[in-house]
């Protein structure tokens, strides 16, 4: 790894502060990574802006210099979009973590990039409001990280991606330039939408430095559902019998290895006895008694059919919280065995198809691994994640999985789908991104980072190669 020259420490700590720059040994391994734990961290030097005139400040620097510079938020992200592995300074949004201007009215608050999801979920209640996009990261991720990434979550079937919830932003781009997109605006037909097109870019058009953000009214008394349900096709039944006839603020499901993973390891209970090759996680509005009985006589429904084995209903917000961690506690879980991750899609209509060829394609090729099922599939979007065996060495299950992995992005390409649903393309996913995407596409995408970031330095080599 090439050290940071004094010329380039000292122009760094002129733009932030003498002590916002970090060049120590843990400080490049913390802030160079996020959850993926797959590239090793290698950043120059870590940077800590104040405000977005230092954020400016460094790019033009960065131009000057030649530097590639990587926005980092909290860090969670599961496809490497936030690893800094090539002597990249790390533009760390921590201190940029101000909630401002709180507007009633028009139901949106303005928050530093480096707002802590969790603390605008905190913002919006006691303000008896309620910021919908929510994920178990939640306690660290950060809202320009968020925004960068359009991350969806565990409420997507209710209340969409952040995507939905970005009223405006301000972006620096790789010229240094301010731009400060849709104003907050409901209604604004005036050209192209600029902001939606930072939304999910991942940070390579530039850094995210505040964002305008909508609040909603917050949901009524909820109940969770957890449900035995007998195979993956009948996850779908139950789906179609509930959405059907009900709103539902989220629709989860997981394997009994997931489950028996998740119980042995955070010291929680089984829902019931029952065993089963899967489990839903429904949310409903507990909105009047009818609501209640509606849910109950599906259930019903759906037991005389078959397709569910079981069932619980949790009578208290704690009951319900616990039922939640079977679910949201899965991916901490199973990161200590550096599982190999597919975030996959497709529409909904389509998946019953879709998984019924993954799933007969991921036993035939992994008769030796251990396979985590778990997802929104009230999205189309499941998380395949393959555990790595202890004795195995990395380098040769990555290879193994890798292959498989074409195999699978084959199919999905076939469905229509997207080879990542969720968690963005980063590093991990960049040699997939065609089963995606067409070439036409691809290359517009170059075409819009060549106009927002000519030089190339705003998080170069994530997505695709420049
Ligand atoms: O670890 C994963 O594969 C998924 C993580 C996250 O998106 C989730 O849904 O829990
Ligand atoms: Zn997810």
């Amino acid at each position: 790894m090439n050290a940071a020259s004094p010329e380039v420490l000292s122009a760094l700590r002129a733009c932030v502060g003498e002590d916002r720059v970090l060049v120590d040994a843990g400080a490049l391994e913390h802030y160079g990574r996020d959850w993926t734990r797959v590239h090793p961290a290698a950043p120059l030097a870590v940077v800590l802006p104040g405000s977005v005139g230092e954020v400016q400040a460094l790019v033009r620097l960065a131009l000057e210099r030649q530097l590639a510079l990587v926005p980092s938020g909290g860090r969670t992200g599961l496809s490497g979009g936030a690893v800094a592995c090539q002597g990249e300074v790390v533009v760390a949004l921590d201190r940029i973590n101000q909630i401002t201007d709180f507007n009633p009215v028009d139901r949106t608050v303005r928050c530093g990039a480096g707002v802590v999801t969790a603390q605008l979920q905190a913002f919006a209640q006691e303000r008896e409001l309620f910021y919908p996009v929510d994920f178990a990261s939640s306690g660290s991720s950060q809202i320009g990280g968020n925004i960068a990434t359009n991350a969806g979550g565990i409420k997507v079937i209710r209340h969409g991606m952040t995507r939905d919830w970005v009223a405006g932003l301000k972006l620096v781009t790789g010229t240094g330039e301010l731009l400060d997109l849709n104003r907050g605006l409901v209604k604004n037909n005036a050209g192209y939408d600029l902001r939606q097109l930072v939304v999910g870019a991942e940070g390579t058009l530039g850094i995210i430095v505040e964002a305008t953000m909508r609040l909603a009214r917050p949901p009524q008394d909820l109940a969770v559902l957890v449900l035995a349900v007998a195979d993956m096709a009948a996850v779908m039944r139950v789906l179609e019998a509930y959405q059907s006839a009900m709103d539902l603020q989220a629709f989860e499901f997981f394997s009994e290895l997931a489950l028996q993973k998740v119980v042995a390891h955070q010291g929680l209970q089984r829902p019931f006895d029952t065993v089963a090759p899967f489990y839903a996680l429904l949310e409903v509005e507990r909105g009047s008694a009818a609501d209640m009985e509606q849910a109950m006589a599906l259930f019903e429904h759906c037991a005389e059919q078959g397709w569910v084995l079981d069932g619980v209903v949790s009578q208290s917000v704690a009951q319900a919280q616990a039922l939640w961690r079977l679910r949201e506690d899965i991916s901490e879980t199973i990161s200590r065995w550096t599982p190999y991750k597919n975030d996959i899609s497709t529409t909904i209509a389509r998946v019953p198809d879709f998984l019924a060829e993954i799933e007969a394609v991921v036993n035939e090729a992994y008769p030796d691994f251990e396979i985590v099922w778990f997802g929104h599939i009230g999205d189309g979007n499941v998380h395949l994640n393959v555990l790595k065996p202890d004795a195995l060495p990395m380098a040769e299950f990555q290879q193994r999985c890798s292959e498989v992995s074409r195999w699978v992005f084959e199919i999905v390409q076939r469905y229509e789908g997207s080879i990542s649903a969720e968690h963005g393309v980063g590093l991990l996913k960049k040699a997939y991104l065609h089963y995606s995407r067409s070439p036409l596409e691809i290359q517009i995408m170059r075409q819009i980072k060549q106009v927002f970031d000519p030089a190339g330095i705003m998080n170069p080599g994530k997505i695709f190669d420049a």
